[in-house]
């Protein structure tokens, strides 16, 4: 977000360095692009057709790759049981089970196949190449009518990979999956788990969930974004020898794109580079935060002193009980006002405070449980943006916040608002939570057409910004001790004290979220169950908490 106007030297030192910060940071630098599955196949027809590298030879890699995992996690003695499927995701399976073999693993290949005239003709190449081989193969009826296993062996998963279209049928496949995982196994599974749509993040449970999945090229929305990416476990990405000009090719002809960050290239982003020794606290800027309600104030509380831990020079907290009574469990650098009239905002009041008082972030929204705002009050927060003020909106203050937008246009890169799934339909933007990709296409419409920019928090949350048209990028790292009521507020708290430096939105969310993570990772270590409060508390430095 742009800094507004400064007059002293070394603030300009910091618009310069920040500026810089907003003109250096690509993508490509933080984030490796999440391929779709027609991507996925654009790049395997074309590098195989195009440029000319065998089919069998890409199959041979992925397979390979496969049986490197899963003899690094074969327990001495474990049974591998190989469900190999009649597409090329079984050749895989066929390929990983030859190597294995081969280096002395007990393995078992249940042909999955309801005709052997089904298989495509690379996997049928790799069934007749393991003919040769002393490899124990049964037929998926044997499987299925209790042919003795021991239990809790390790399965490869290779019944259909990204071939499948719809949902998976009832019949043969399914049967065997759901036979698999009455054995108790632990799980690899091959480019996704058998029955999975990689493009999708809100489907059912597979049959057969994985703890592992190795996938080829690029991890595939399925892999990344929850709830989906739970029933993948931990996804390895392998190189197998696609073609480079393939890959550039087919994703120049993608349309929107979703992103994967990467956490340390995130970490190397130093918010406050670049700041004046001699900085006093208007030039990391003063945030206002306003929130709470009759059910207490810890939240925006919890808000102010994220932002104050994330940077902000001045921190001033505004909820709408007695400002004794605030202060009186605050720490002891934030101010504190109160402007609220009834359940409504002093709007007057904030914007004399805002301009008086330099503030140049203001939060909105934390522990409120219905919309503060009433008609005009957007129109005035337009008019403070439109002198530099960043806004950031974030629980109650998104109720219904759709409608009341629309005759408004704040400006998109001065507004991040911050729901998760229950806030963003609430917010009356989109009847259901995204499912697709082309679900955040229509998002970044309405981002547009509002002057808005959206991070839609989950465990993944994404960001959908019109300052990046058709890019999404998301941030995969999820961590279940941030599922806890109150890690919103620190996110809000920390983007709101990001939203004084010139980043862009799009990288001041999830690098927020990041922070967060981290700074959970690290407190975990010492062995704590860890609670939003703590983070909030011991947010690290940005240099010295990133380093890792
Ligand atoms: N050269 C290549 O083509 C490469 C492909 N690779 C592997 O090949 C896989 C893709 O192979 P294929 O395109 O042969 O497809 P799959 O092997 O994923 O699946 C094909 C089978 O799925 C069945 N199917 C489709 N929709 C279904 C539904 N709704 N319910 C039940 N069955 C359904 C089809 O009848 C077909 O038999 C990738 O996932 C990857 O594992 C890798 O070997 C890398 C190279
Ligand atoms: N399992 C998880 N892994 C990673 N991040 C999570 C997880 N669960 C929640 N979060 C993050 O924690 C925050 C929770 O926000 P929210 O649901 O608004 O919580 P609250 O308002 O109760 O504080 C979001 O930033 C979300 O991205
Ligand atoms: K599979």
């Amino acid at each position: 977000m742009k800094s507004h106007k400064k007059s002293s030297k070394s603030s300009r030192r910091l618009e310069a360095a920040s500026i810089n910060n907003r003109d250096s940071i690509e993508l490509p630098h933080v984030g490796k692009p999440i391929w779709s599955v027609a991507s996925a196949k654009n790049v395997d027809r074309a590098s195989i057709s195009e440029f000319k590298i065998p089919s069998l030879s890409l199959m041979e890699c992925a397979g390979r790759k496969v049986a490197v995992v899963a003899a690094a996690r074969c327990r001495p003695g474990q049974l591998i049981v190989v469900l190999a499927g009649p597409g090329n995701n079984g050749g895989d399976a066929l390929v990983a089970s030859r190597y294995l073999h081969l280096w002395g693993y007990s393995v078992l290949v249940i042909d999955i196949l309801n005709d052997f005239k089904d298989q495509t003709p690379d996997r049928s190449t790799q069934g007749q190449s393991l003919d040769e081989l002393n490899i124990r193969r049964v037929s998926p009826h044997d499987f299925q009518s209790g042919l003795p296993l021991p239990s809790k062996p390790l399965i490869l998963d290779g019944v259909l990979g990204i071939g499948i279209r719809g949902s998976l049928r009832e019949g043969l496949y399914k049967s065997c999956l759901q036979k698999a995982s009455q054995l108790n196994g632990t799980v690899i599974s091959i480019d996704l788990p058998s029955g999975m749509d990689g493009d999708c993040w809100s489907g059912e449970a597979p049959p057969l969930p994985a703890d592992i999945t190795v996938t080829f090229g690029a991890s595939k929305a399925a892999h990344r974004i929850y709830p989906a990416a739970r029933y993948c476990g931990e996804t390895l990405v392998f190189d197998i020898g696609f073609s480079k000009e393939a890959v550039d090719q087919s994703l120049a002809k993608t349309k929107h794109q979703l992103w994967e960050l990467a956490p340390e290239a995130l970490a190397r982003i130093n918010p406050w580079r670049g700041l004046a020794i001699d900085a006093h606290k208007f030039e990391r800027g003063h945030v206002l935060v306003i929130g709470g309600s009759s059910l207490g104030f810890g939240a925006p509380m919890m808000a102010a002193v994220s932002a104050a831990r994330a940077g902000a020079g001045w921190v001033s907290l505004a909820t709408p009980h007695p400002v004794e009574t605030v202060m009186a469990r605050s720490p002891l650098a934030l101010t504190h006002q109160n402007f609220f009239k009834g359940d409504h905002l002093d709007i007057a009041a904030i914007s004399k405070f805002v301009e008086q008082r330099r503030v140049k972030a203001l939060l909105i929204g934390p522990g409120m449980v219905t919309s503060p705002f009433q008609s005009g009050d957007l129109e005035t927060l337009a008019r403070l943006q439109r002198q530099g003020l960043s806004l950031v909106l974030d629980a109650g203050a998104l109720h219904q916040l759709g409608e009341r937008l629309k005759p408004t246009r704040l400006l998109p890169e001065k507004t991040l608002l911050t729901p998760h799934p229950g806030e963003l339909i609430k917010m009356g933007l989109t009847p259901d939570a995204p499912k697709t990709l082309a679900d955040f296409e229509q998002l970044q419409e309405t981002c547009n057409n509002l002057g808005v920019s959206i991070f839609y928090k989950s465990a993944s949350p994404v960001i959908v910004s019109p300052e990046l048209p058709h890019h999404f990028p998301c941030y995969s790292q999820a961590n279940n001790s941030l599922g806890k009521a109150g890690s919103g507020d620190v996110l809000a708290g920390i983007c709101t004290a990001l939203a004084l430096t010139s980043l862009p939105s799009w990288v001041i969310a999830p690098l927020a979220q990041c922070h967060m993570h981290y700074t959970c990772q690290k407190l975990q270590d010492t062995g704590k169950e860890i609670i939003p409060e703590d983070i909030c508390s011991n947010l690290g430095t940005w240099d010295i908490s990133f380093r890792s």
